[in-house]
């Protein structure tokens, strides 16, 4: 694209306010993730001074799409969850005709698939039958279903493992054994996924209370990387300048990086990913306030990894997941088929929580061997990849987790201490967005909000009210003025 697509021509506020303050409030954004380009997109359209800092050196943050197997391959995030006209992220992924392959409908059990859309394999590589899957998946959708049971009888919180554990005990026809059991504990590996962590670490309070979209879930056909694209087009973007410090100061903030260089500004949108505020990369002066600090101890972090496996040939079955069964979730696993989807012959294996945190301890090549042994208990007949591509989000110094999650015995106003701003630093990301938090959406929307709050927050310090009239951030309004329905395959 030459042009920036309609709804991104700078607003020109300023032109509007000929005769008062003449220079714009200035903002500083750390981070380049989508939030942070949300914020900088946002204010930026208002007229804002923007100065975006990245440590790396590219930008998209948990939103990385690799181009070296000749085709998009997302190594962070994949899917929009959320097919909807509600869902923040709609009209530009409509307006850019980014296609969605769908892996499921509304409520599934599996979150972002059907069951019918796996092949499970057992240890001696037999597929297991189909009606024996869906027998388990309603199996583990009671047990889920008890489990509120256990929650409204405990005032404390506990994790859902052992709220599983009573249901179990109390609902003896709920039990499974030999194969069946292996499939429950593979339904529970996916749930891990979901959350990136394992069961006794998920909240029981906690873990069914997300606010889900309707529409299922999409798989980005093309990759998440032209929406990051699009949004940053003509920002002032510092890629490899890692923030080490910030100080506030007079009203004004002052940011510094790595390599001694300092910036200024009226405010500043902090949104590095939780994983980095926990290990105090950047210090503050002064010092956070103890209940943002709490707040920041207090979330969880998980790990989710991606193992991407390109081949010559396509030799396993037209499905969307090949899955593999044991006694045990963590000993579970399961590739995602992009053939299906996208037409290219990759798999990608997904390891979440412990299992995750291992792998990160094995080099590239003993991760792709493990994996690969994996795929041969199931297909025999499997051909080693010619590329592949193994993600690190846990030891990454840049994301330090994958994403964030709700820990057994969570205070109840643990996000609103999270996102409350600090004078004039605003905090945006995945984890600062109370409905929609660990995805690109909920990360969008809290890098808007973070921005809408810095803007008021502005007006009113610098004395310039007409922003409040003039001053359109709104991206999402702006394009959804152009009403392209979603490009979407499958169900
Ligand atoms: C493996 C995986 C799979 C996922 N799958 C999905 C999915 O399918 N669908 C979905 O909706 N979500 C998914 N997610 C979650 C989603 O990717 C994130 O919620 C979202 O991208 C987070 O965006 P963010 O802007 O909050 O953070 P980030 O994208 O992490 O952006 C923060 C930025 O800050 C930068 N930074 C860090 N430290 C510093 C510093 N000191 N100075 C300056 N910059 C710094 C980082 O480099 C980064 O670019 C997945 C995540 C992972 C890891």
């Amino acid at each position: 694209m030459d042009q920036p697509p309609n709804g991104f021509a700078a607003g020109g506020f300023f032109k509007h306010i000929d005769g008062q303050n003449s220079s714009p409030p200035s903002v500083i954004v750390i981070g380049g993730g989508i939030s942070g380009i949300a914020a900088a997109r946002a204010l930026s359209n208002a007229s804002f001074k923007v100065t975006l800092l990245e440590s790396r050196d590219r930008l998209g943050g948990r939103v990385h799409t690799d181009y070296s197997f000749g085709c998009p391959i997302d190594m962070g995030a994949s899917w929009l969850h959320g097919v909807c006209n509600e869902n923040s992220l709609a009209p530009l992924i409509r307006m850019l005709g980014l296609r969605l392959y769908r892996t499921s409908g509304d409520n599934s059990v599996l979150y972002d698939h059907d069951l019918e859309s796996y092949a499970l394999f057992d240890k001696n590589g037999q597929q297991v039958p189909q009606e024996i899957v869906t027998k388990v998946g309603e199996t583990f959708e009671k047990i889920l279903k008890e489990t509120v049971k256990v929650r409204d009888e405990h005032a404390n919180d506990m994790a859902l493992i052992q709220a599983m554990a009573i249901v179990l005990d109390r609902n003896p026809h709920l039990k499974l054994e030999g194969l069946e059991y292996e499939v429950l504990q593979w339904c529970i590996c996916r749930l891990e996924a979901w959350f990136a962590t394992d069961t006794d670490n998920i909240s029981l309070k906690n873990w069914d209370q997300e606010h889900v979209l309707t529409g299922g879930h999409g798989l980005m056909v093309n990759g998440y990387d032209p929406v990051i694209k699009a949004l940053a087009r003509d920002l002032d973007i510092h890629l490899n300048h890692r923030v080490t410090k910030i100080i506030q100061r007079y009203n004004k903030v002052i940011v510094c990086v790595e390599d001694g260089a300092s910036f200024v500004a009226d405010a500043a949108i902090i949104t590095v990913p939780l994983g980095v505020l926990k290990a105090n990369i950047i210090k503050f002066e002064p010092d956070l306030p103890t209940e943002k600090l709490s707040a920041i101890a207090d979330l969880g972090v998980g790990i989710e990894n991606k193992i991407a496996l390109k081949f010559n040939t396509v030799f396993w079955p037209n499905v969307e997941v090949l899955g593999r069964v044991a006694p045990t979730s963590n000993s579970c696993g399961y590739f995602l088929n992009l053939h299906k989807a996208t037409g290219n012959p990759v798999l990608v294996c997904m390891v979440a929580g412990r299992l995750a945190y291992e792998i990160e301890k094995l080099s590239d090549e003993e991760s792709v061997n493990f994996v690969m042994s994996q795929l041969r208990k199931m297909l025999p007949k499997a051909t080693e990849p010619v590329q592949y591509l193994v993600s690190r989000w846990g030891s990454d110094p840049n994301s330090l987790g994958s994403y964030s999650c709700d820990l057994v015995g969570k205070p109840a106003d643990l996000y609103e201490r999270f996102c409350a701003p600090v004078g004039n630093l605003f905090f945006a990301g995945e984890a600062a967005c109370i409905d929609h938090s660990g995805s690109v959406h909920g990360a969008y929307s809290s890098g808007i909000a973070a921005a809408e709050d810095c803007r008021r927050r502005l007006s009113t310090q610098l004395g310039i009210s007409d922003l409040f009239q003039v001053g359109k951030i709104v991206v999402r309004e702006e394009m959804t003025e152009v009403m392209v329905p979603f490009q979407i395959s499958r169900l």
